[in-house]
């Protein structure tokens, strides 16, 4: 099987065409295709260009548990790159059709910076859900494992919990991320930050990704940690948002509908091997599989 790999800002993804595909993606074949071990190793699988009835392409998401995610940043600057290597398109903007939504990409820099209009950040409850009753979801407490945390929650198409911090570190995302993801306030699991805004125009931020556990960097993350400082009034409207991997610009206007630049780094294209191909079939095969949260 086809496929090509790429990064950005550490945040890998396989992007794999549906021809290329041997029989239809299970949840199942997905956490096989992305292990790091047995398979291909990924952050996720980006399968397109697919038909669109209202966009230039359709794109699926997939997180490396085999839940399919409504929108990736990262995932989706890293299509657009894909899409331009194939010489689908040019420096023109296109749009593509997400499961959270329609996006325009443009691809610049020779190929190495993407900038994606990723719609707007909307903190309303019913929105991205968080349960209770319908309000903005700001400066609100939980306790976690023994610990109380201040938080807002946003969608950017995808569900966000934004923790602020005084320090976020790799520890903190690992101990009180997994708690979070799951936490029965969001009740489509969510992906989670931890914040601290540096100064008006700067926010640093760990990662803890829906379905993809620690990630270096997360486009759809600094949109909604970036859409939670503005909102709060801690930042202006052009926020770098720093992360393990790297920075990311993100840009809002007054509707807070956002704008994501940053780069993209093609690392390969292969072939998966037919014995690897046999492994991924073999339903009784050796392998540590995770619960499905398809819905
Ligand atoms: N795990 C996310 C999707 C990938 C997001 C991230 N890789 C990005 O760049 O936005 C979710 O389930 O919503």
């Amino acid at each position: 099987m086809h496929y090509s790999k790429y990064h950005a800002l550490g945040n890998d993804y396989l992007v794999i065409r549906p021809e290329d595909l041997p029989e239809e993606l299970t949840s199942e074949s997905i956490q096989r295709i992305c292990h790091r071990n047995y398979g291909l190793g990924s952050d996720g699988i980006l399968l397109g260009p697919l038909p669109s009835g209202s966009c230039q392409f359709g794109l699926k998401i997939f997180n490396p548990d085999g839940s399919e995610a409504e929108k990736s940043g990262n995932g989706l600057r890293i299509f657009a790159r894909f899409l331009w290597d194939e010489q689908l398109v040019a420096q023109e903007p296109f749009t593509v059709e997400t499961a959270g939504g329609m996006v325009t990409c443009q691809v610049g820099g020779a190929g190495k910076s993407v900038q994606v209009e990723m719609g707007k950040v909307r903190f309303d409850s019913e929105a991205i859900p968080v349960s209770g009753p319908p309000r903005e979801v700001l400066n609100e407490k939980m306790e976690i494992d023994g610990a109380t945390f201040k938080f807002c929650a946003a969608t950017v198409g995808n569900p966000h919990c934004v923790v602020l911090s005084e320090a976020p570190s790799a520890a903190q995302a690992h101990r009180f991320g997994p708690l979070i993801e799951v936490d029965s306030r969001f009740p489509a699991r969510t992906n989670v930050q931890f914040m601290r805004v540096i100064d008006r125009n700067s926010i640093r931020i760990e990662i803890w990704e829906r379905g993809a556990e620690y990630t270096l960097a997360s486009g759809s993350s600094s949109t909604a940690a970036a859409g939670v400082a503005h909102r709060l009034g801690l930042c202006d409207s052009k926020i770098t948002v720093h992360m393990p991997g790297g920075q990311l610009a993100i840009d809002f206007d007054a509707d807070f509908a956002a704008t994501m630049t940053g780069p993209v780094t093609k690392v390969s294209n292969g072939e998966m091997a037919a014995e690897c191909l046999e492994w991924l079939a073999n339903p009784d095969s050796q392998f540590l599989v995770v619960e499905d949260h398809n819905p």
